[in-house]
């Protein structure tokens, strides 16, 4: 039987990212693939320079770590995103996505322009889908429903989403383009494009099972 470590290099599942305007539906639409699928999907593990609070686990809730590590860390392209909230650092590393695929699962990333084109350099070979929306007034529309947008916030929002459309509209930036305009017609779209790797993901436990 083929059971050499290069069965379990070659089988890594890939990531799969979904990047779109805020309010197009993403977290929506992960949620549902999270449901169904939730014994093969997995989140990274983010990085924050924050302090742990009373009961996070390292590596678990996050990995805890300093500033200075960070930062270094981030010069040193070891980050497929980062932001800073409130003095802190926080970000998605290669290494918390390596983590997931080591065990088996596909690691699921939101991430934004700047993020699918860090990721894009790295050797994680992920796919690449981009939620459009069905008009930037629809878009306006979830945003203003979802009640989570100041005036001004909602402003700048639809601004970079006109730039973000462009962004997941370029030839080779995104494998898959999915309309979120009916969610139940988006998600099986989706569905249909993740249960391939899905499958493989199965066979491979499988095999690895048979070893
Ligand atoms: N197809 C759809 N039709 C109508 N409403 C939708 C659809 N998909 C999502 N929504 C609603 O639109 C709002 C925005 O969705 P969601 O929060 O999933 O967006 P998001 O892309 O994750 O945004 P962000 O990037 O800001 O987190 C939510 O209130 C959600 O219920």
């Amino acid at each position: 039987m083929f059971c050499d470590t290069q069965l379990k290099v070659n089988a890594l599942p890939r990531p799969f990212v979904l990047c779109g305007p805020s309010g197009v539906g993403k977290s929506t639409l992960i949620k549902k693939m999270m449901v169904e699928f939730g014994d093969i999907l997995e989140f990274s593990v983010s990085h924050t320079t924050r302090a742990p609070r009373t009961g996070e686990v390292d590596g678990i809730d996050y990995f805890f770590t300093t500033k200075s590590e960070m930062e270094r860390s981030i010069s040193n392209g070891e980050f497929i995103e980062h932001a800073v909230f409130s003095g802190n650092i926080y970000g998605t590393s290669k290494m918390a996505v390596e983590k997931v695929q080591e065990l088996g699962k596909i690691c699921v990333l939101d991430i934004e322009r700047q993020g699918v084109m860090q990721i894009k350099k790295t050797d994680l070979n992920p796919h690449l889908i981009f939620i459009k929306p069905p008009s930037m007034e629809e878009l306006k529309n979830r945003l203003i429903s979802r009640g989570t947008e100041t005036e001004e916030l909602l402003k700048k929002r639809l601004s970079v989403a006109e730039e973000e459309i462009d962004f997941g509209e370029i030839p080779g930036n995104f494998h898959k383009i999915i309309v979120n305009d009916d969610i139940h017609k988006a998600y099986s779209e989706l569905k249909e494009y993740l249960l391939t790797q899905i499958q493989d993901v199965r066979k491979n436990r499988a095999q690895m099972n048979g070893c």
